[in-house]
């Protein structure tokens, strides 16, 4: 094909379109979004950061994606997951009759492959596919053909190949098959990525995937703990986690998506297709928590190859596979998601200084090594070159845990996390018998801690500021009593909590910090933090408000869409969700509440340093 899609009457998509109206497919490498309406509008090929052959979700559906669905309009669907997997069910009922659509991504052997499938459920109804392809992230019309009754489209690196048992037509740059569906009948759909200068990978068999994709998952989710009550939403989660790690590396995203708006129509978009230490950590806290140490130990050695050689270069965040060079682009072309500009492929944030991520990583492998996992030369290698860089660096302002785009601070969380790591340190040559000056790591801990309860509290209103001699209030010193920073007996954790309450509170959620307050370099406002929701409810449980902890749980449960995701934020004024999704941040904070609870219900007390 020679022309080009006419921009100026570009198909729309529906303008009322909601973050949650997504489901989430994967194959462990990278993700697809499937919309309500049965269109894939998020895909990246062949990883989470590789560029989108489907970008509609932050454009047109003249920026790629693959909807199927009844060619009635009038058509309204349902939908679930099957069981505990990530294979997606969508019923649709038409006054004709009903089917239903089975999508899902094998967990990868060669080649990556989304796998639809289109069963009758009752009368007859008339389905269409339609699919559009647009490579590097929505702006590439590739060379469409049929070879031996495949589509095959190609464009630079990548080409794609739709197998069928559906004949296949081209019209107005996309590829159209119409068929009928009956009970009994069965249509399916294999599309496969690959290089375009190698050859055409041998066809997935789509019933053979269906079998083998439900058995992974199922299999996969046997092996966690028993959460109780909590069960069905902590499995959802867990298996969002189990989806945003990259098996072949070990490396885990945040999310996968880039430039969900923290704030609709506004400049808060970011790209989350990265490992961020921080996200990581607390994901593997949760995953350990809830029985699954391999995927623990398979990030410690991701963690020991991305920040090898000099601990003064280890950053805040790296590519799945170890990259260190993460540049911030914006996709000019690509309107965005209900207009929120701009569309950003990378992130800064790769290059600032995040002082918490040497308390998250120190903690985390003290939580391995105690841990089934067990302990590790290599990793205690590394964490003393860590720990002697931070020795030089902890009293250095940094631009925090939210990484703020305004000036560097002395931020309070960033301190409390400086000092887990130096209180690990030490602790983990006294217990386990390690070398390490855990003599001069004690006394830096104890230098640290004296310095924030004098420069980062505030006795007017018994609080932990955002900042030392700030005013400003922050949703993450909440975590103070879970690292064993100060019991949560302590008069100034309890009065930390009220404030944050009473003064960082939306409808009973709460933000991360008011941007009218702090200065993060951004204009406009967000909506409530999931996690520091979560972190909310956990610390109301240590100080004994169970009832209050428990009912807030509940409340943030009950705001995950109908495939039980969450995105990063939520608007309690529109009622919408907010940010990339689904979130990896929000996820692991439901599951480690979850545990909390159910551990308060037993009476097991918390091991501090639990998130
Ligand atoms: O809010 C501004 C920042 O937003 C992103 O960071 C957030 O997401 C990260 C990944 O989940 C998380 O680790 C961090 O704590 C959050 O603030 C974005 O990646 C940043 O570039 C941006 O400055």
């Amino acid at each position: 094909m020679t022309d080009r899609p006419n921009p100026a009457n570009p198909r729309r998509l529906p303008p009322d379109r909601r973050i949650e109206d997504y489901a989430l497919i994967g194959d462990t490498q990278t993700a697809a979004l499937v919309s309500t309406d049965g269109s894939i509008d998020w895909l990246c090929f062949p990883r989470f950061d590789s560029p989108a052959c489907f970008a509609a979700l932050l454009g047109t559906e003249d920026n790629g994606h693959w909807r199927i669905r009844p060619q009635d309009a009038t058509a309204t669907s349902t939908r679930q997951y099957r069981g505990d997997t990530l294979i997606l069910e969508t019923d649709w009922v038409t006054p004709t009759g009903s089917v239903r659509v089975i999508d899902f991504m094998p967990p990868r052997d060669a080649a990556p492959d989304v796998i639809r499938v289109v069963q009758g459920i009752s009368g007859r109804v008339a389905m269409r596919s339609e699919l559009r392809l647009r490579f590097d992230y929505g702006h590439i019309v590739p060379w469409v053909r049929q070879v031996d009754g495949q589509v095959v489209a190609i464009a630079g690196p990548d080409a794609v190949a739709l197998r069928s048992d559906v004949h296949q037509y081209g019209k107005d740059f996309a590829t159209y098959g119409d068929f009928e569906i009956s009970p009994g009948d069965q249509a399916w759909f294999v599309l496969t990525w690959h290089a375009s200068h190698e050859p055409l990978p041998r066809p997935a068999n789509a019933m053979e995937s269906l079998d083998q994709t439900e058995s992974y998952w199922t299999e996969w989710i046997a092996r966690s703990r028993d959460a109780g009550s909590s069960s069905e939403e902590v499995k959802r989660s867990l298996l969002t986690l189990k989806a945003l790690t990259y098996s072949p590396s070990g490396g885990i995203v945040a999310a996968p998506t880039t430039s969900l708006p923290e704030d609709m129509g506004g400049e808060r978009n970011w790209d989350y297709r990265f490992c961020w230490l921080r996200d990581a950590t607390m994901t593997l806290a949760a995953l350990i928590r809830s029985g699954y140490t391999e995927e623990a130990s398979a990030w410690r050695d991701w963690l020991l190859r991305a920040i090898a050689g000099s601990p003064k270069d280890v950053q805040i965040m790296y590519g799945v596979t170890g990259e260190r060079r993460l540049p911030e682009l914006t996709a000019d072309w690509l309107p965005g998601f209900g207009g929120s500009q701009p569309v950003r492929i990378g992130n800064a944030a790769a290059d600032q200084l995040q002082l918490d991520v040497f308390g998250e990583v120190m903690d985390v492998l003290a939580l391995a090594r105690e841990s089934e996992i067990g302990p590790s030369d290599d990793a205690w290698s590394v964490q003393q070159g860590l720990m002697n860089h931070l020795q030089g660096i902890w009293h250095e302002p940094d631009e925090g845990i939210w990484e703020v785009r305004g000036d560097r601070q002395h931020f309070t969380y960033s301190k409390v996390m400086t000092w887990v790591a130096f209180d690990r340190a030490a602790r983990a040559v006294q217990r386990f018998g390690l070398s390490g000056p855990a003599k001069q790591w004690r006394a830096t801990a104890d230098e640290i801690h004296q310095q924030v309860c004098a420069q980062a509290y505030d006795p007017d209103r018994n609080t932990f500021t955002q900042a030392y001699g700030g005013k400003a209030l922050d949703a993450s010193v909440l975590l103070i009593p879970q690292v064993g920073f100060l019991p949560p007996t302590d008069a100034r954790v309890v009065g930390t909590i009220e404030a944050v309450q009473r003064e960082l509170a939306v409808d009973g959620f709460t933000r991360r910090y008011r941007t009218d307050h702090t200065d993060d370099g951004l204009s406009g406002d967000e909506g409530a933090f999931l996690i520091c929701s979560f972190w909310l409810a956990d610390s109301l449980a240590l100080i004994g408000r169970v009832g209050e902890a428990r009912a807030l749980y509940d409340k943030l449960v009950a705001l995950r869409n109908d495939v039980g995701l969450l995105a990063e934020e939520y608007d309690p004024a529109t009622k919408r969700m907010l940010g990339n999704f689904p979130q990896a941040f929000s996820h692991l904070g439901l599951v480690n509440t979850a545990w909390h609870l159910n551990e308060h219900d037993k009476c097991t007390p918390l091991r501090p340093s639990s998130y």
